[in-house]
């Protein structure tokens, strides 16, 4: 009998019980983490968890006060250093000339970074969409463009590895858009693995397919785009104009404890919790009205809640 080989894709990335402490305090405290290749990584967490500053220390811009990375398998000093020539980072925006166009910009970036192949700029100028302004100088530039020549320039070297923190800042829906399908086709077409932070977790689970949740500088877990699917956290939501009576109804009859209302005013529970065709029954019953209702896949905005709540408890 023939057996299959499985082999698991290598670690590109691996933090190991990082720390940084700065004189204000720790902006990580012990952090685990692993990116694998291929991954999409979303990585998720407030203001201040830590997120910029692990992407500074895979650069090279902060140095640890504890623990330790891998890049590629490597972790020796002068190894980190030639395996950083094969990350891209959209860090902080690269400085662009604002008088110079596209393709000049590049052009110094080229020179910098001592690239040889002279055909890459108009292969990230095309990989970013901005090959017809290629020849605009960057001054008159949208938001989006910019952001998009800065993951141009990211991607000058070839780069298997992409480290973006949060690309999609202060970009408009199309821009945002823009940008994510950027990604999958470089993830798709190249196998690019890219690490990316955002607050925009609806877009955020539009493309990542595995996601790390930092808090107060701990990496308080890792899941993958299936598990979150997976999870119990799938909401039934219902629309009723009694959504007040119906809520405290449910509580009373049924015993159920986690009703919230979203934005639309309709109630939410989770499916977990929920026999539906009792509680369909109980509404019809007490005379509720019910003017909609629909399964909301599990959502990653409610999934970080949670996780976030339970933690700080
Ligand atoms: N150079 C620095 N000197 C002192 N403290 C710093 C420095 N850089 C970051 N910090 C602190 O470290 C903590 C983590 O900051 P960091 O920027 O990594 O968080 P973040 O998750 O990227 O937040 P945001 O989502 O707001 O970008 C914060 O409390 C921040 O004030």
């Amino acid at each position: 009998m023939i057996k299959g080989v499985f082999r698991l894709k290598p670690a590109v990335f691996e933090a190991r019980n990082v720390s940084k402490q700065y004189r204000s305090g720790f902006a990580l405290k012990g952090l685990d983490m692993k990116i694998m290749e291929g991954d999409i990584y979303g990585f998720v967490g407030e203001n201040g968890a830590g997120k910029t500053t692990l992407m500074k220390i895979i650069g090279g811009l902060v140095q640890p006060t504890g623990g330790g990375i891998l890049l590629f398998g490597q972790q020796g000093k002068k190894e980190l250093c030639a395996a950083r020539r094969r990350i891209g980072f959209l860090i902080e925006m690269p400085a662009l000339y604002p008088h110079m166009s596209a393709e000049e910009n590049l052009t110094f970036y080229h020179h910098i970074l001592g690239i040889r192949n002279p055909g890459r700029i108009g292969e990230v100028l095309q990989a970013v969409a901005l090959t017809d302004a290629g020849n605009k100088k960057t001054s008159q530039y949208s938001l989006g463009m910019r952001q998009r020549l800065g993951l141009a320039v990211a991607l000058l070297g070839s780069p298997e590895l992409l480290v973006l923190d949060e690309p999609v800042n202060g970009l408009d829906p199309a821009g945002i858009v823009n940008i994510r399908h950027i990604l999958e086709r470089l993830a798709k077409e190249q196998g690019i693995t890219i690490l990316i932070s955002s607050h925009i977790l609806s877009e955020l689970q539009l493309l990542a397919t595995r996601y790390g949740f930092i808090h107060k500088g701990r990496l308080v877990q890792e899941i993958s785009a299936g598990e979150l699917l997976q999870s119990a956290q799938a909401m039934i939501c219902i629309a009723t104009p009694n959504a007040e009576r119906a809520a405290e109804l449910l509580k009373r009859k049924l015993q159920i404890t986690d009703i919230s209302f979203n934005t639309a005013g309709e109630l939410q529970i989770p499916k977990a919790s929920v026999d539906l065709e009792l509680l369909m029954a109980v509404l019809l019953q007490e005379g509720i009205s019910v003017e909609g209702f629909n399964l909301s896949a599990p959502n990653l905005e409610h999934y970080y809640m949670d996780l976030i709540e339970g933690v700080r408890r």
